[in-house]
């Protein structure tokens, strides 16, 4: 597992371009057949991505944890970003289908990853936090009927905003909520732009009470997208590539504007699950 420490904007707006990609950047998450682990000490966020291939793979809690199993004090909230996949989570198997997720409550002990199709992995893409009660861990449709063990996204969780003459035209799609699923401090989702939109979370906004990490995808590989970070009145970018996600402190903004459109998945954790808690940055603001 890969440790990442917390850093001070004061700090931050001396960095270079190489610090600033070293601190923020998570520039691989998929290989085959490994799980990929991120731990930040903002908010103790754990990112990752496993891509099984040929074999299942089982998550671990590995040294850092000092854990029995990797959820004996967190939860997990993951969304496949690759072909059908299954986890497996004490015993019961969830089939997982493109852009499909799951959470996974505190306690679960056994958690194996596997591909339907070797041809076609599925990419599992995991935020995790800590935990201190047990939610039932379910399965996440966007679309679909309900029924036992799988919860689907509400319309009122499909938020279309933005416009194409402001070139951010976009559907945030929210999986992991109070209301929909519950979780100790987990908020998950997926925002996709519309054709010709390119811009992300614009106007932007901080929220000193949560930190967030984006994993931008389906970009062709010579596609980036503009990454910005930073106080309002200091912001900085980073580019970004297909498949690499960036860390954003609790008092960083976190907006991004592509070469073409995209789609990203947000994860936040931290003092409230208030999704609209946020402090909006007039776009005259920024500097
Ligand atoms: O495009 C957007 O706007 C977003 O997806 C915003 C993120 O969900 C976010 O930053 C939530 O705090
Ligand atoms: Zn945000």
């Amino acid at each position: 597992m890969e440790l990442r420490t917390a850093s001070s904007p004061k700090d931050v707006k001396h960095y270079t371009t190489q610090r600033l990609r070293e601190e923020f950047l998570i520039p691989r998450l998929f290989f085959a057949d490994e799980i990929k682990l991120v731990y930040s000490h903002i908010d103790r966020i754990i990112t990752g991505g496993v891509m099984p291939v040929k074999k299942a793979v089982a998550l671990t809690a590995g040294e850092e944890l000092r854990a029995a199993h990797f959820l004996e004090r967190r939860e997990m909230g993951i969304i496949n970003i690759g072909g059908t996949g299954k986890i497996l989570a004490d015993g019961r198997e969830y089939t997982v289908g493109h852009k499909e997720g799951m959470y996974l409550g505190m306690g679960i002990q056994d958690i194996t990853f596997s591909s339907t199709d070797c041809e076609n992995p599925a990419k599992f893409y995991l935020n995790s936090a800590p935990a201190h009660t047990s939610y039932p861990t379910v399965l996440i449709r966007p679309q679909g009927e309900p029924e036992e063990g799988v919860v689907i996204v509400k319309e009122e969780n499909k938020v279309e905003l933005g416009s194409l003459e402001d070139s951010n035209h976009r559907t945030i799609c929210k999986y992991i909520l109070p209301g929909q699923v519950e979780s100790c401090q987990l908020v998950m989702g997926m925002t996709s732009l519309e054709p010709g939109s390119v811009w992300n979370t614009m106007p932007c906004h901080t929220h000193d009470r949560r930190m967030e990490v984006y994993l931008y995808f389906e970009m062709p590989e010579d596609a980036f997208v503009m990454h910005y970070m930073g106080e309002p009145e200091e912001t900085r970018h980073i580019v970004v590539r297909n498949e690499q996600a960036v860390i954003s402190p609790s008092w960083s903004i976190h907006s991004g504007s592509g070469s073409r459109n995209y789609t990203f998945i947000w994860g936040m954790v931290g003092e409230n699950q208030d999704f609209d808690d946020m402090d909006a940055v007039a776009n005259q603001e920024l500097m």
